[in-house]
């Protein structure tokens, strides 16, 4: 059996091997050619599986992507080709979540604001929009949810309309999918107009799709509303983001908000997973046996945390600071927005993180996500 998987898929190797050989290839530039002859083709976001990539292929069992997103899979042509499909749900939700909670105390920190005062928007309420609400509940941060489609399904939270969130939020997050059709397209849905009315000193976060905001207008807005702060992960028409937006960004990355180990590695298990139903295979391991050690162990807390202290605890685990630094000397014509994508040393989720001496009045700090250390 031939396994095709995107070079840019941890743990492809030792999860899929069993199956047959595992050939790992470019995933932006993969060909029809390339994929003729796969009985299993794993992708990521960045290659459109289609009926052009898969015109010369007879034999294609099954497509899995190892991401959240499937904006970039026809997935009607696999159906009408009876290929079995599917994405990873859920994968990287967390880190996601942790990337926008970590990045808002971040932007708190550089301007000296007190993020418990904030009100924060978040536009989507599914796997990552409420991974980063169960963050900003833990800390005591107030929170509107946007999600019509959740709302129409009766679901318990309270909704409410995104010009509601413009208008009281002084943090938007976004977290919907790319969709380009329907009642609730999200293509461009902070165009022009939505980006002019949002709140003074607002800050906008986007680690969704770039394409949910009109990346051109963003650029035009920016250059007379100074005032709005922003965090971008994601950019319209990667990997080649608008150059003069980026110096406009208080904190710019190379889609890679849910690049953690967990997160990665949970994202080819869950495939490995749908692999072993379709062949009648039993699961034969775990993804806690995929993970390494973190490279601390505990750490122990021996006051009340400020603002500031749970800031660098976060840092501990990630410290966006970093990767911004890196996107900002990118060569972007040169395709190292990809480069950096590919090398990106994936970091922890807050769970890798065990911490001890922890008072009562603290365990919030487990509802955000760290461990507790075990009596
Ligand atoms: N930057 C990254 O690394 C990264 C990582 C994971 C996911 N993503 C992107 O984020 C998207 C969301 O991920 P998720 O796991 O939360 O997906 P999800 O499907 O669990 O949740 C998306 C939510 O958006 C809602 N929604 C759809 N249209 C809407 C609209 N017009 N207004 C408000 N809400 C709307 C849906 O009802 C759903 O609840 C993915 O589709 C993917 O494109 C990016
Ligand atoms: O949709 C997703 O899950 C994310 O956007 C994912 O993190 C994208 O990463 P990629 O597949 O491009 O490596």
């Amino acid at each position: 059996m031939k396994i095709i998987a995107d070079a840019n898929m941890p743990f492809a190797e030792e999860l899929f091997q069993q199956f047959g050989d595992v050939h790992k290839l470019d995933g932006r530039s993969m060909t029809a050619d390339d994929v003729k002859d796969a009985d299993i083709l794993l992708v990521r976001s960045v290659t459109t599986v289609n009926s052009s990539l898969l015109a010369a292929n007879s034999k294609l069992k099954f497509v899995g992507t190892a991401t959240i997103g499937t904006d970039h899979i026809d997935q009607d042509f696999l159906k009408s080709k009876n290929i079995e499909f599917s994405n990873a749900p859920g994968c990287n939700a967390i880190a996601v979540g942790e990337y926008a909670f970590t990045t808002m105390l971040e932007l708190a920190h550089k301007y000296g604001e007190v993020l418990k005062d904030k009100t924060v928007g978040i536009v989507g309420a599914g796997n990552t929009g409420s991974a980063l609400e169960k963050c900003l509940k833990a800390y005591g941060v107030n929170t509107l949810l946007c999600d019509p489609i959740k709302a129409e399904q009766g679901e318990p939270r309270k909704f409410v309309s995104l010009e509601a969130v413009i208008e009281g939020a002084d943090v938007i997050s976004l977290h919907v999918p790319l969709t380009k059709e329907g009642e609730h397209k999200t293509f461009h849905l902070l165009d022009e107009a939505k980006l002019k009315q949002l709140k003074h000193n607002a800050w906008l976060l986007n680690c969704c799709r770039g394409e949910v905001i009109d990346n051109q207008a963003l650029t035009r807005v920016k250059k007379y509303r100074e005032d709005i702060k922003l965090v971008l992960d994601v950019w319209e028409g990667e990997p080649y983001p608008i150059e003069a937006l980026i110096p406009t960004v208080d904190f710019a990355t190379p889609h890679i908000a849910g690049y953690s180990v967990e997160g990665k590695a949970r994202g080819t298990f869950m495939l490995y997973e749908k692999v072993c139903q379709l062949l009648s295979k039993p699961v034969k391991t775990s993804i806690s046996q995929l993970l390494p050690e973190f490279f601390i162990s505990k750490v122990q807390l021996d006051a009340n945390l400020t603002q500031l202290d749970l800031l660098r605890l976060m840092r501990l685990v990630y410290d966006i600071s970093d990767d911004d630094r890196s996107f900002r000397q990118l060569d972007f014509s040169n395709k190292e927005f990809d480069v950096m994508r590919k090398a990106h040393k994936h970091r922890r989720e807050c769970s890798a993180l065990t911490i001890s001496s922890v008072e009562e009045s603290q365990n919030w700090l487990f509802e955000l996500g760290f461990s507790r250390e075990q009596a």
